[in-house]
């Protein structure tokens, strides 16, 4: 229990710790308060039974007199008003707490999914190397929305009704000690044995609730991001059964913890029916009607908020049991320490704009969960403003070389330098900034050209001017403002369906030239463009060179024929350098790529022809 509560209060934002304390508060006046209400029925109930009771009970002459009544009608009248009074206070305060912890509870969902989003835009790249992108999401929109809905706000009401229970019993206890003892153990065992019989089997449904959310968002994500491959394999059916499973347990492990959690209150009210019935005989047989009626009438109106109080403590803990899987999921996640956290997010670094070279010495790199290196022992001196080719068959090695240069990846051993500066956590973001980069495959989101190019700008922000001139060198704005409807404002759809690769291409060129970064970096970037328009582009990059550095994968050699020097990576090594001249004459690598005897790089041209050249 301590474990849940550490837990729950790990979920809460820092900020807001403290006004726990203010709540805890809240409910306990409240408790008072009800308390004070069951208890105002009795004096009440005692006169009515017997006007005796006045003069017989010291504390009831004693009111009665300081407050200076001539008649027990009126005083009983007063009674009547005065329990009215404090029973109704009790409920509107307990109106007004569950408003409170539900509201306080509910701004927690913002600032948890939040705090998470944060937490995985700071994540090293690597992150998302292992996790899945639907997965997160999930966490960040549902666990999030599941863990506060369904563990912190309940633990906060559990808080309050367990408040209430141990109030109302204290005061019976005051009053009948045994009785009280004998209802609050009866109680107590019923439920305390249904929890007991059904603890293993909450937390593991609750483990499998979590486990089924995970399988189904990823499937709905996998067969949306794969619709076309899908529709063609005709694999929907699959897709479906895969979507279904998860779903339908999901569903029932839900129905079942809700039906487990409300199926004892009915048991548990007819039981006390029949206790109130046998407290009546008991009490009658015991010392008749008026010494009985403002206990029947104390017990009923306790019943009345005990019975509730016991019904939602179990509901609540059997929830909070099932449910602690998705804090676990969503702690797991927050864990600040688990992963460094390098990424600070400064809206505009200061570039960090090589002088002279960008170096890597003796580097060497392993994905995460892997044995064997990706890249070796790596030493490459890159001198500014100079255009380099970086070749390779497949797997070699090109991508995490550029990963590592763009320190989206941390060398195991070995270090990146620009010019004398080791690149780490301090300046990452600084070199970043200085940085150009088309991928092999460019994400698009579903905006205008315009936001593509400047992705993740606010329109407000976006430089038109910086657009249409990048648009212009990536060979894109005759099409954009000839053949798009609204030109730049154009939206192109999820992931640009509406374009073709070339156009989805050239909009990733764009992007990467809009801030007029010093350093480019082109990882196979032009494979999608007909011979024409990869001529166009590459003549414009090469307009480029001599005041950029550019970085140039390429798996058409052509591409890096006129670059000032190639790198032939080999299995993870630099096998092979030097200018097209000197490495179609000697480079024997090199010329098996040109060749496509080394098992050339996907969609690969027959490159005969350029060893003959
Ligand atoms: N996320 C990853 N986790 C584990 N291994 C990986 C990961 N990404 C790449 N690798 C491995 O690292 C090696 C180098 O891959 P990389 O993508 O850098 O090659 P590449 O030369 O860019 O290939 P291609 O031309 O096909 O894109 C390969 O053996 C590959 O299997």
């Amino acid at each position: 229990m301590l474990q849940t509560a550490k837990k729950l209060y790990a979920l809460l934002h820092p900020g807001d710790r403290s006004k726990v304390i203010l709540l805890i508060l809240l409910m306990i006046v409240t408790a008072f308060v009800q308390t004070a209400g069951v208890a105002s029925i009795m004096p009440f109930l005692a006169v009515l039974s017997d006007p005796g009771m006045i003069e017989a009970k010291p504390w009831l002459s004693h009111a009665y007199n300081s407050l200076g009544f001539s008649s027990s009608t009126a005083f009983l009248q007063f009674l009547g008003i005065a329990a009215f009074i404090v029973f109704v206070t009790g409920t509107a305060l307990q109106a007004f707490t569950q408003w409170a912890v539900t509201r306080y509870s509910s701004l927690q969902q913002y600032h948890l999914s939040y705090r998470l989003m944060d937490e995985y835009l700071r994540r090293p790249y690597e992150f998302y190397l292992l996790r899945n992108s639907g997965d997160l999401s999930k966490t960040v929109l549902q666990e999030t929305g599941q863990a506060v809905a369904t563990a912190l706000l309940p633990a906060m009401r559990l808080l309050s009704y367990t408040l209430l229970a141990v109030s109302v019993v204290t005061l019976l206890i005051v009053v009948e000690p045994w009785l009280a003892l004998g209802v609050a153990t009866g109680l107590g065992a019923a439920y305390g044995t249904i929890y007991l019989l059904s603890k293993q089997w909450l937390s593991r449904i609750g483990k499998d609730r979590v486990a089924a959310n995970r399988e189904r968002f990823t499937t709905a994500s996998e067969a949306f991001a794969g619709a076309k491959e899908i529709r063609l394999l005709g694999r929907e059916r699959n897709y479906l059964e895969r979507f279904g499973n998860p779903s339908r347990r999901f569903a029932m492990h839900q129905a079942n913890v809700t039906l487990l959690s409300n199926l004892p209150q009915y048991a548990i009210e007819g039981a006390a029916f029949g206790g109130v019935l046998l407290l009546v005989l008991y009490l009658m047989s015991d010392g008749g009607i008026a010494t009985a009626l403002p206990l029947i009438g104390l017990y009923g109106l306790a019943g009345k908020q005990l019975i509730p109080a016991f019904q939602k403590i179990f509901s609540t803990i059997a929830v909070l049991r099932f449910n602690m899987p998705a804090v676990d999921a969503v702690l797991e996640d927050l864990d600040t320490t688990a992963t460094p956290s390098p990424a600070q997010f400064e809206p505009d670094p200061t570039p960090l704009n090589p002088q002279c070279a960008i170096v890597l010495q003796d580097v060497t790199y392993r994905y995460p969960e892997t044995d064997k290196a990706a890249l070796e022992d790596l030493n490459i001196n890159i001198p500014v403003n100079t255009t380099i080719g970086l070749v390779g068959s497949s797997g070699a090695g090109k991508s995490t070389l550029v990963d590592l240069i763009l320190g989206l990846l941390k060398p195991e051993s070995g270090e990146v330098r620009i010019d004398d500066t080791v690149l780490g956590p301090a300046n990452i973001r600084n070199w970043q900034a200085t940085l150009g980069y088309v991928p092999q495959s460019i994400f698009l989101a579903d905006q205008s050209i315009a936001a593509n190019i400047a992705l993740g700008l606010p329109a407000d922000r976006i430089d038109r001017q910086a657009v249409e001139r990048a648009a212009r060198l990536a060979n894109l704005h005759d099409f954009v403002t000839q053949e798009l409807p609204e030109g730049y404002d154009t939206i192109i759809g999820e992931r640009g369906v509406r374009l073709s690769g070339g156009q989805r291409q050239r909009i990733g060129i764009a992007r990467a030239l809009y801030r007029d970064p010093s350093v480019l970096i082109f990882d196979e970037a032009t494979s999608a463009l007909d011979n024409t328009t990869e001529r166009a582009v590459m003549e414009a990059i090469h307009n480029l060179s001599g005041s950029k550095t550019i970085i140039l994968v390429a798996h058409r050699l052509t591409t890096v024929q006129s670059c000032d020097r190639i790198l032939v990576l080999h299995e993870g090594k630099i096998v092979e350098q030097g200018n097209w001249e000197s490495l179609i004459s000697q480079g024997r690598i090199f010329q098996r790529l040109a060749t496509g005897a080394l098992g050339a790089a996907h969609g690969q041209e027959p490159h005969a022809s350029a060893a003959e050249r």
